[in-house]
């Protein structure tokens, strides 16, 4: 809630812009607030500091005057950076997904399927559906970071496309991850599919286009059906399964170029990473509390593909945590 409120005031637009470290007192004449609140300023920026999103230089020896600096994770909200992952971390903060926490020792005492539908009255997926200002910040959201992600998936996994004839993406929201691959491999026929509300408002182009539907119903066909992050985490195991297999039935080439490509968090016992084990544990918990999901290790997963009627797999770590895993039939 502090980084929610300093990205709300731009705190870190203004330290960017000013192009030195900017000290708490030109902090204050730049912020839009009241004045009776420039004395709590320091307190915000020393919490933000200390979990690593600013840094603090001394400039001036005389008068010892702190000055602020950005780090590698403020950098990643500024406005005009395109990897900005500020729609992410606002949408996570917005208080229609922190009021299913409140439900949470609710939830453990009723049948609800998650502390959401609780707190909602309706399930994350039908939220979207009936509240288009919930399902544009959740979009945005989705798409920020798909760029981030992308980013690296096209550079360093291009060997994974290559020779694609096609390739449908499940769950692909309003297509940041499909535009990417589209663009960089002009011959591959690339298909966006997601509920048909998501897509609605959405034209192709040359070798992009959009198709709603339901993909626990069908997937549409492909060489290689493509499920970025957060699908597969959403789910319980019995719908993991299920999606898997119309997964499997959408391939439609036999040589090896036919697989599915998930791109996952891989759960790890890495005690000793705190801050790590952490991330995981918190990502685990969100699904528990906004949807039917979980966060799942190796052996997890590779239950999931052979339950699925899959043969084998193969996992590339790319981006902290996050996995890409290319699950043949
Ligand atoms: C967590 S989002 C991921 C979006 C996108 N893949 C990305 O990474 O940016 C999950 C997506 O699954 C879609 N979805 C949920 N249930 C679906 C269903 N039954 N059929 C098709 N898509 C569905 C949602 O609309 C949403 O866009």
């Amino acid at each position: 809630m502090s980084l929610k409120c300093a990205i709300e005031l731009g705190i870190p637009d203004i330290i960017h812009n000013h192009g030195k470290p900017l000290t708490l007192s030109e902090l204050i004449t730049a912020l839009p607030i009241h004045p009776t609140k420039a004395p709590h300023v320091y307190r915000l920026m020393r919490i933000l500091i200390h979990s690593g999103f600013f840094a603090s230089k001394n400039t001036n020896e005389i008068d010892q005057e702190e000055a602020y600096v950005l780090t590698e994770s403020s950098r990643l909200l500024l406005k005009d950076n395109p990897l900005s992952v500020t729609p992410f971390l606002l949408a996570m903060v917005d208080p229609m997904l922190t009021t299913p926490w409140n439900y949470l020792t609710t939830w453990f005492q009723n049948e609800d399927l998650t502390p959401f539908d609780t707190a909602h009255g309706k399930t994350f997926w039908d939220y979207g559906g009936d509240e288009p200002k919930f399902a544009n910040i959740f979009n945005d959201a989705m798409a920020s970071d798909a760029r981030l992600v992308m980013s690296i998936v096209v550079d360093k996994c291009k060997g994974v496309f290559e020779g694609l004839k096609s390739f449908v993406d499940v769950g692909g929201g309003t297509g940041t991850v499909t535009k990417a691959i589209a663009d960089t491999f002009p011959d591959i026929e690339c298909t966006v599919f997601d509920l048909p509300h998501v897509v609605a408002d959405f034209q192709g182009s040359k070798n992009l286009k959009y198709v709603g539907g339901d993909m626990f119903e069908a997937v549409p066909p492909a060489d290689a059906v493509f499920m970025k992050q957060w699908i597969l985490h959403d789910w319980n195991e019995e719908d993991c399964v299920k999606l898997l297999k119309r997964c499997k039935e959408a391939i439609t080439t036999n040589d090896k170029k036919g697989k599915v490509i998930i791109i996952e968090l891989m759960m790890e016992n890495q005690k000793e990473d705190k801050k790590s084990t952490e991330t995981q544990l918190f990502f685990d918990m969100v699904m528990m509390v906004l949807v039917k999901g979980r966060e799942r290790n190796e052996k997890e997963w590779a239950k999931l593909f052979m339950d699925a009627g899959f043969s084998n797999y193969k996992i590339t770590p790319i981006l902290g945590l996050r996995a890409l895993i290319e699950v043949y039939p």
